[in-house]
């Protein structure tokens, strides 16, 4: 099957225009078969030797997500002591997560003993499942784009809160919280680039040829 002009001109708007989504969600549901796509399009991630090591918590509910919620504010306040006393302020004025604002919340976990024990590809690096996990994370992000629903990742949390809160077993790694809902705008580029935190990095500084120490 060949992808047309048109269809890969659309794949690249929907990776050059997926965005970290914290704010700007709108009270709109998702449609159950919308997420099912989204769903689907993760399931449909690469992962290492086919282990498919991921499962997806769905979360709706307000008490969950004011549990969580308080989960980040703790963390937040220990991550903001890191930054340097110039950085800190700045910090602490981004909004980093949209927890109780976005209608759907997705914990994205890793089981690592899926299909085990030995898993093609995966006997020298056994961090490969983690990777799979990520692959299908990426694919979400980029169907729920797709579908013009916003998705933001929050790792300011411990994990120790999302597994108490969502019941996930000891031997189930925890990869991601995800929040989704439909939003008022995309912007163009990142907040981080727009408030002048970091600047994309150039790059032809990051393509080297055949050896590290040869630039393109
Ligand atoms: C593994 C991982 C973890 C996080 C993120 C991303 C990834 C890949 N990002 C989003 C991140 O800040 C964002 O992707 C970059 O700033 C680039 O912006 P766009 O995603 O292009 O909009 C993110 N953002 C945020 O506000 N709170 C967070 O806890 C996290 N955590």
């Amino acid at each position: 099957m060949n992808i047309t002009d048109v269809e890969r001109d659309a794949l690249y708007k929907v990776i050059y225009s997926r965005r970290d989504v914290r704010k700007d969600f709108i009270s709109k549901a998702i449609p159950d078969e919308v997420l099912a796509r989204i769903l689907k399009a993760g399931h449909h991630a690469p992962s290492v030797g086919f282990m498919q090591p991921w499962d997806f918590i769905l979360v709706t509910e307000e008490e969950t997500k004011n549990a969580l919620k308080k989960g980040y504010e703790l963390a937040s306040v220990e991550s903001a002591q890191k930054f340097s006393e110039e950085k800190r302020e700045e910090y602490q004025s981004f909004k980093l997560e949209g927890i109780l604002e976005a209608p759907l919340g997705i914990c994205v976990t890793c089981d690592r003993e899926r299909n085990g024990p030995v898993v093609i590809g995966r006997t020298i690096k056994p961090e490969m499942d983690l990777y799979s996990t990520v692959c299908a994370i990426q694919n979400i992000w980029l169907a729920a784009r797709a579908e013009n629903i916003g998705l933001g990742w929050v790792s300011i949390i411990h994990d120790d809160v999302l597994r108490e809160t969502l019941d996930i077993p000891d031997n189930i790694e925890i990869i991601a919280y995800l929040c989704l809902g439909y939003v008022s705008n995309f912007k163009d580029k990142p907040e981080l680039e727009t408030f002048g935190w970091l600047p994309r990095e150039n790059i032809s500084q990051l393509i080297h040829k055949e050896k590290w120490s040869k630039k393109a």
